[in-house]
């Protein structure tokens, strides 16, 4: 059996999803179309009013917030503000991200600085982690990665944040990260993640604990080898292909298209074929299987963000129509994939064939096949588990990284047009290819700046299982960490103009872009032994889409469509989808000039 190390390319991994919605009261005073904006340090603190208070508070608790009864537009501030703070402020952090910016000389001052300030640095046992204490009302309910961001802004790359007995750990600082996801993974598992998911992931990768993970790893990363990846651009190419035609169908009736949930279906298509050979035709039809699907995957999303598990309470869980159709959607699935499996261990069987490290047939390339030709000795439970595992995986992530592509691009029409020019000269009509994936720069380019900006999912989950030194401070085992990789994406002192769409910050002449060149400050697949197992498959189908669209079409947002904002589920969504006018590009020739191969 090919080990991890042997295919350094593919190997790695990740998490799904997040536990709680920390919800700002109203929307005025919400940062998320904000979250389009910048909000630094200096703009919280003169938009709200900024009450800030030192470790002496009596109780732990801010001065003056026993006395004074808060409108909940200024609760919403003060959190934002860091009311509700144990940590000190004062002209050190305000030098160190500052001096942050002007390299190198600067670096070196700000690391001294760190020191001065406690910040991460040397252990120092006696070091408290900042807290931010708040009213749990004050922030619950919308995409919570958005407080989170300004909470950093104000308590640094960790701080805690209490909700009454439960406590969180927010880590936005890239080489907590990588401490955390790379040097001691070992001392962390999924936490509440695993918990979450194990209903539909069962021990699949995603949730499984480190033994039954190291076995299974082995087993699937071989079966994305480079072969594979080729067949699956000519995949990628049909899938987007059929969405082009219905695009063009669209275009010619003057209709509105919402792009959210075409992605979903493209990225679901997609992946029912790459992982086991299934055609979910979702682009054409809406059947019973594709609707278990996403009642799942909902399913998956609610639990998430949901306060109370109901789903865990006997009598609910049997009398909930919620429940009782989940639990139907999740039988079907479960009979199509043992369906599935079957059908193609007889058809191994009846296979005549040498097993190799890049064994792929022609006709059912599908992950599956890879693993039922190796020999892998694996319960059908775990194959499905794992099979159950990759769908999950490789779908919502993907279709999320289109739709926030096209919505950033919508309001970039130079950026477009550069992307076009390049799609032109390199691809014209024809399908794109392996080889085209290494041409395709500026494409890629533009993909690497949407996953900054926008990654998927936005928060890591990890649970201590030993006790560990974060940066200065001591943890004990049993704690629960969000590592916000949007908070380190949107860094001011990581990024240049860190909020603006610009995919000339990676050059097209270096090398693409990913955590370790980047030292963790560019995670959107993770990192360390878990990172993604899907990074380049998806990275070339993101690619792949976004050049055969832009191709044939201008994409713009839909006349009265309703404004772009986020929620989370287990990636990022739009509140209420993207709603763009697309229209037939005039020049060059478009649709009918392609030729469609079939693959079976
Ligand atoms: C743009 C699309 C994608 C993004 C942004 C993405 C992102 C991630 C991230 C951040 C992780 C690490 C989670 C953690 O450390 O907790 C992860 C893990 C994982 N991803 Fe992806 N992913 C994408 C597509 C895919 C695809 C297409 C597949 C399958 C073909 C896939 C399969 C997996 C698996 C199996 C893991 C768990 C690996 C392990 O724990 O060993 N992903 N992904």
């Amino acid at each position: 059996m090919v080990g991890v190390a042997a295919v350094p390319n593919f190997c790695s991994y990740s998490s799904y999803s997040t536990i709680i919605q920390l919800r700002w009261p109203q929307r005025s005073s919400c940062p998320s179309s904000s979250s389009l904006r910048r909000p630094g340090i200096a703009s919280t603190k003169s938009n709200r009013t900024l009450r800030c208070f030192s470790s002496s508070s009596p109780n732990g608790k801010p001065k003056g917030s026993e006395s004074e009864d808060l409108s909940v537009e200024e609760e919403a501030g003060s959190i934002a503000s860091g009311e509700f703070t144990i940590q000190k402020f004062g002209l050190v952090p305000v030098l160190r991200t500052g001096l942050s910016k002007i390299l190198p000389a600067g670096k070196f001052l700000e690391e001294l600085l760190a020191k001065l300030d406690g910040g991460v640095g040397d252990g120092d046992e006696r070091a408290e982690i900042p807290q931010a204490k708040g009213s749990f009302s004050a922030v619950v309910g919308q995409a919570f990665f958005i407080p989170l961001y300004e909470l950093y802004l104000i308590y640094g790359g960790i701080f805690r944040l209490n909700f009454g007995p439960k406590s969180f750990l927010i880590v936005s600082d890239p080489g907590i990260a990588k401490h955390i996801l790379k040097d001691n993974s070992k001392a962390y598992s999924k936490g509440i993640l695993a918990e979450i998911l194990e209903f539909v992931m069962g021990k699949g990768l995603i949730t499984a604990d480190s033994v039954i993970w190291r076995v299974r790893r082995r087993a699937i990363v071989p079966a994305l080898h480079q072969k594979y990846v080729a067949a699956m651009i000519s995949l990628f190419g049909q899938a987007s292909y059929s969405l082009c035609e219905k695009l063009d169908r669209a275009s010619s009736n003057g209709e509105d298209v919402e792009m959210e949930s075409l992605f979903s279906r493209l990225t679901l298509d997609v992946i029912g074929k790459a992982v086991f050979n299934y055609d979910f035709d979702s682009l054409s039809l809406d059947n019973g299987i594709v609707e278990a699907v996403y009642t799942v995957l909902r399913e998956a999303e609610q639990r998430s963000t949901s306060l109370i598990p109901t789903w865990k309470i006997p009598v609910w869980k049997d009398l909930s129509p919620r429940q009782k159709k989940v639990t139907e959607a999740l039988k079907l699935i479960n009979d199509t994939l043992d369906n599935l499996i079957t059908i193609c261990k007889r058809m191994v069987d009846e296979e005549n064939f040498q097993f190799h490290e890049e064994y792929m047939n022609e006709n059912d390339p599908s992950i599956l096949r890879f693993l039922l030709a190796s020999g892998d000795d694996v319960s059908s439970k775990q194959l499905r588990d794992d099979l159950m595992t990759l769908l999950i995986a490789g779908h919502e992530t993907s279709a999320a990284v289109l739709t926030w592509t096209f919505y950033l691009l919508s309001k970039e029409p130079r950026i477009v047009a550069k992307l076009q020019e390049e799609v032109d000269s390199i691809l014209g009509d024809r399908f794109p290819t392996y080889e085209d994936m290494k041409k395709l720069k500026y494409t890629t380019r533009v993909i690497n700046e949407s996953l900054r900006l926008y990654p998927q999912p936005p928060v890591l989950i990890r649970r201590s299982i030993e006790d560990d030194q974060l940066g200065k401070y001591r943890i004990g085992q049993g704690e629960d960490i969000f590592i916000s990789v949007w908070n380190i994406h949107r860094s001011p002192k990581q990024w240049d103009d860190a909020e603006s769409f610009n995919p000339e910050r990676w050059p097209l002449d270096g090398p693409n872009p990913n955590e370790v060149n980047q030292n963790f400050s560019y995670l959107p697949f993770g990192g360390g032994p878990r990172k993604c197992v899907g990074d380049m498959f998806a990275t070339f189908e993101n690619v792949v889409t976004t050049a055969m669209l832009v191709r044939r079409f201008n994409f713009a947002m839909a006349t009265g469509a309703p404004p772009v904002e986020m929620t989370t589920g287990a990636t990022i969504h739009t509140t209420n989808g993207l709603k763009m006018k697309v229209t037939r590009r005039a020049m060059p020739p478009i649709i009918p000039s392609l030729e469609k191969k079939a693959l079976k």
